[in-house]
């Protein structure tokens, strides 16, 4: 015989889902008492946060963007969104790096997908600016959960209409400022080109960070130098150290709105191999992690992380380090908020 008061756990299906006994901290509704139900059971949501319907409103939503159809090489990063949260059910709701329990500083939720047209690439564009704009009109910042690259300009279209151009640090193993893929404009290899064109990033506070491998000319540099893009390579990163790194990073963002976008594949394929375009000699899960703490006490208005690609992924080894890039975001947005940082 099961014992309902002392097994939370039990399957009644009388109030299955309210038996999902949450912590609340600072007046927040946070993850599911992982103490006391197995966080392994029931709907995965990022980190075992509440729905954002649970809540009269969200301070930091986490929403998934199930959209791929902007790769230019293996597809399936549609899947990312629901695979990232599968592999977000270990996160704990405190996060020592940073001293901080984000869930207990605002209110944070699993804001759902926002599901994209995947045979009309224009109109997906389009939808996920207004989706992401109306967002930005509830007070609400998101952490998006991609999803290819492409999705960055509509979510950086949406910030700038409340902050101006943005500053913007690109996270990833490639430029993304490509001018178009066999005609398309709106691609995974694109987004920061057009960024660029349509003045929403602040030129003067730019930079990627952990771009490596090959090129299809130096034309590439040129033209990305000539957008106002600094770069950190993975090698310069390798041989500077994190440091000295987050520091060059701090000094030319400063005080301005910052949008962090992070494609998977800045980790090496070692610690990352679930992506679509892999390239050797990149960063690990800990120094990525470690950069993105160096940003604490920024403006952050805004991140993503894109490009988790489940079918090529083993052991959750991506999930759980997409999982972890989304809790640190959290983590600096939630600071910001409480007033922390
Ligand atoms: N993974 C992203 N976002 N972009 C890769 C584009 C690489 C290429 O096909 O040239
Ligand atoms: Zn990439
Ligand atoms: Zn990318």
């Amino acid at each position: 015989m099961c014992n309902h008061n002392n097994s939370p756990a039990s399957a009644l299906p009388k109030n299955s889902s309210a038996r999902a006994e949450r912590v609340v901290e600072g007046g927040h509704l946070g993850p599911v008492n992982a103490a006391l139900m197995p966080r392994y059971a029931g709907l995965s949501t990022f980190a075992l946060l509440p729905q954002i319907t649970e809540v009269p409103h969200a301070d930091i939503a986490v929403v998934g963007v199930p959209w791929d159809a902007g790769v230019s090489y293996r597809s399936g990063a549609r899947f990312g969104p629901n695979h990232i949260r599968q592999s977000s059910r270990l996160l704990r709701p405190y996060n020592p790096a940073l001293d901080t329990s984000p869930f207990a500083q605002c209110q944070v939720v699993d804001g759902g997908d926002l599901a994209l047209n995947p045979f009309n690439i224009h109109e997906a564009v389009e939808a996920l600016e207004d989706a992401a704009t109306e967002f930005s009109a509830q007070g609400t910042k998101l952490v998006t959960l991609g999803g290819d690259h492409t999705i960055a300009l509509p979510l950086l279209r949406a910030v700038a209409k409340e902050h101006g151009p943005v500053a913007l640090l690109h996270f990833d193993a490639h430029l993304d400022t490509w001018d178009t893929y066999q005609g398309a404009e709106y691609t995974h290899g694109t987004p920061f080109r057009r960024a660029f064109e349509e003045g929403i990033v602040d030129t003067e506070a730019l930079c990627h960070v952990g771009t490596r491998g090959p090129l299809y000319g130096v034309r590439d540099l040129e033209d990305d130098r000539r957008m106002g893009f600094g770069i950190h390579t993975s090698r310069d990163i390798h041989r500077m150290g994190i440091d000295e790194t987050v520091a060059r990073l701090r000094e030319r963002i400063g005080d301005r709105p910052l949008y962090v976008s992070l494609d998977i594949d800045v980790m090496d394929p070692a610690y990352a191999p679930g992506t679509g375009t892999p390239e050797a000699g990149g960063l690990s899960s800990l120094v990525i992690l470690e950069l993105l703490r160096g940003l604490d006490g920024l403006n952050l208005v805004g991140a993503d992380v894109v490009e988790v690609a489940p079918a090529y992924d083993h052991a959750e080894i991506t999930g759980v380090a997409a999982a972890h890039v989304a809790y640190e975001f959290t983590t600096l947005m939630a600071r910001k908020i409480g007033g922390l940082a």
